[in-house]
């Protein structure tokens, strides 16, 4: 059976990433890329769906600690057995054009009896591989390959084939140190040479650190914001600047149930708002890259807009169901693919409208395909903003006028107007002014429930919605408004369980699904930049901190939090729970500032 998320760390190459378990078993990896089939896959089954095992054999007495070598996402497990201590080092090295991991087992003391298991599987966890000894190099390797795929395992000392998996025991003696490393190439492919493995190692560790140097120091919990930053970043691919929201698919948000999804692709929403993260954090060349990746993915009719892609841009990611997964302790179904695709949620262009606006006003210039794509896409919006929609939440049920939608339609007018009255780009102003005062009227008139003092889900019910905390974040109405605060109230008093904030109430129904959620961790983030905004310091400070120490041992994040059994649950680690972090971290230093 898996660990549980929070026992879990990533290591990533920027192209695609691995879940390493605090066991030493890398239970999750696809390759090539972020969105490839897993080749591990033990993560949603049991160790024959393939995983790669390098740990003490026993396990009775033995302790593991976790932490990555500095700010880097070089990892590093130590294990305090018995007999002594073993320190697994495991790192992806980034920007060779290469797919490798790299795992150094070290005795710092004593003696450690070790176990190793490279068990391969092709296509998530089905297909087992023919596996081959071959010489590369004048070394021998074992390579195991099916289909497009061939994944190489080179070492000091290999593991023997037994009933389908590769394994072997060996004892290792304080000063001793082997590396093993997995490689992957495309099947028709020549086995590539071995890798300088200090240098890469040693460069990557440095890039990583280098990066996160220019992190904004001033905020509160700031090696949890760096942390936060440096998984961003592992989420975006390097070649194409496609920010995926989670390199998982289908950890569950109800353990057990159906809602289990794949996060392995972009979402406009979560790209643009991890960028405003990274952009408020003092990194400007994402910005560049992510908004030629935009321009390229969204190319096209604004008609077609849609509200994910995959990380090359492609517009195909039909949602399967995988029958030969068990599911995460049985979450089934395991899906690959997002139906999701094909919804309409009209929030999306005002979150990348305010994206691109900090784009801006951090010194990138606009071109003039980066301005006529803006253009055309709010002209589109002027069309259709008033039609019923799946909101950001993705229901799967009815379509809805969803509150938060239609104010982030206003965004969408809004910062068009501002880039043609504070940026001298051109435009049709007075319609789009027209439009957004019309959209605000309406939001204020079908969106409010005068009643209760609150803003409603949608403009059909008294429900609420934990997105409506974004009112006073996106400049739509002060944040010390009496609505607002009326708002943070009522939400408080519907939503927040255990301390921190569902998504909405389920037993609605709005969304379509069997069973219940957890809270949302980016939902309680946005009530902490809502509190700082109200001027409810003290509020957020407790509840920035409450949230920061459910970050697990190496400061990562899944979407949600099962408080009663103190669990992660959700995708792992999720872009959404780690940029409103960021985001919660500088609304906190704002409010510092404003203050003083
Ligand atoms: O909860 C139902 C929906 O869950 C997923 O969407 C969530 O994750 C997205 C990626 O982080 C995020 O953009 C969205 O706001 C979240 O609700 C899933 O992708 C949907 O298919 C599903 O309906």
């Amino acid at each position: 059976m898996a660990l549980r998320i929070e026992d879990y760390a990533i290591v990533g190459d920027r192209g695609t990433a691995a879940l390493i378990g605090r066991d030493g078993s890398i239970d999750w990896l696809c390759l090539p890329r972020f969105d490839s089939p897993a080749c591990f896959a033990a993560l949603l089954g049991d160790p024959d769906n393939g995983r790669w095992l390098l740990a003490p054999a026993e396990t009775d007495g033995v302790t593991a600690t976790r932490t990555y070598v500095g700010d880097s996402a070089v990892l590093e497990t130590t294990f305090t057995t018995p007999t002594g201590v073993l320190v697994l080092r495991d790192v992806m090295p980034l920007s060779d054009e290469r797919a490798d991991l790299v795992r150094t087992v070290r005795c710092t003391e004593g003696t450690v009896a070790v176990r190793h298991e490279w068990v391969v599987r092709f296509d998530y966890g089905r297909v087992r591989p023919w596996v081959t000894r071959q010489q590369v190099a004048g070394q021998e390797v074992i390579v195991a390959t099916a289909g497009p795929d061939k994944l190489m395992l080179r070492g000091p000392r290999l593991p023997h084939a037994d009933d389908g998996h590769h394994v072997d025991d060996f004892d290792l003696a304080a000063g001793d140190e082997m590396t093993f490393s997995t490689t992957w190439v495309r099947s028709w492919r020549d086995l590539p040479e071995p890798l300088p493995f200090d240098d890469r190692i040693e460069a990557t560790r440095a890039e990583h650190e280098r990066w996160a140097g220019h992190c904004r120091e001033d905020v509160p919990r700031a090696d949890l914001v760096r942390r936060s930053l440096l998984t961003l970043r592992l989420l975006t691919h390097e070649e194409t600047g496609g920010i995926v929201a989670a390199p998982t698919t289908s950890l569950p948000e109800c353990f057990g149930g159906e809602r289990n999804w794949d996060y392995r692709y972009c979402w406009l929403r979560d790209a643009a708002l991890t960028l405003e993260s990274l952009l408020a954090a003092g990194y400007t060349e994402e910005a560049r890259d992510w908004r030629r990746w935009l321009l390229r993915a969204v190319a096209g009719d604004p008609e077609d807009l849609q509200i994910m892609y995959t990380v090359d841009g492609g517009r195909q990611l039909p949602e399967r169901e995988l029958e030969h997964l068990a599911g995460y302790e049985g979450s089934r179904p395991v899906r690959i693919g997002n139906a999701a695709v094909g919804q309409r949620q009209t929030d999306v262009l005002g979150e990348v409208m305010i994206a691109l606006e900090d784009a801006r006003a951090a010194g990138l210039e606009e071109t003039t395909q980066s301005w006529a794509l803006q253009r055309s896409l709010v002209e589109e919006l002027a069309g259709h903003w008033d039609e019923p929609d799946n909101g950001l939440w993705e229901i799967r049920g009815d379509p809805q006028h969803f509150t938060h939608s239609r104010v982030m339609v206003w965004v969408a007018f809004d910062r068009a107007i501002r880039a043609v009255e504070e940026h001298g780009l051109d435009g049709p102003v007075e319609r789009w002014r027209d439009l957004r005062e019309q959209v605000r009227a309406e939001v204020l008139e079908k969106g409010y429930d005068a009643e209760r003092g609150t803003f409603t889900q949608h403009y059909d019910t008294r429900e609420l919605d934990a997105s409506l905390l974004n009112i006073p974040l996106v400049g739509f109405l002060p944040g010390d408004d009496e609505r607002v605060l009326g708002t943070i109230r009522a939400i408080e008093e519907d939503l927040m369980r255990d301390g921190f904030l569902r998504r909405y109430r389920t037993q609605s129904g709005v969304d379509g699904l069997d069973g219940d959620e957890h809270p949302f961790l980016a939902c309680s983030f946005w009530l902490v930049s809502a509190y700082a905004r109200a001027g409810r310091l003290d509020d957020a400070h407790d509840l920035f901190e409450r949230l920061c120490d459910l970050a697990n041992d190496v400061g990562l994040l899944s979407e949600e939090y099962d408080v009663g059994n103190d669990r992660m649950a959700g995708n792992f680690p999720q872009a959404f729970s780690h940029l409103t972090l960021v985001q919660a971290a500088l609304s906190l230093a704002r409010a510092a500032l404003d203050r003083a």
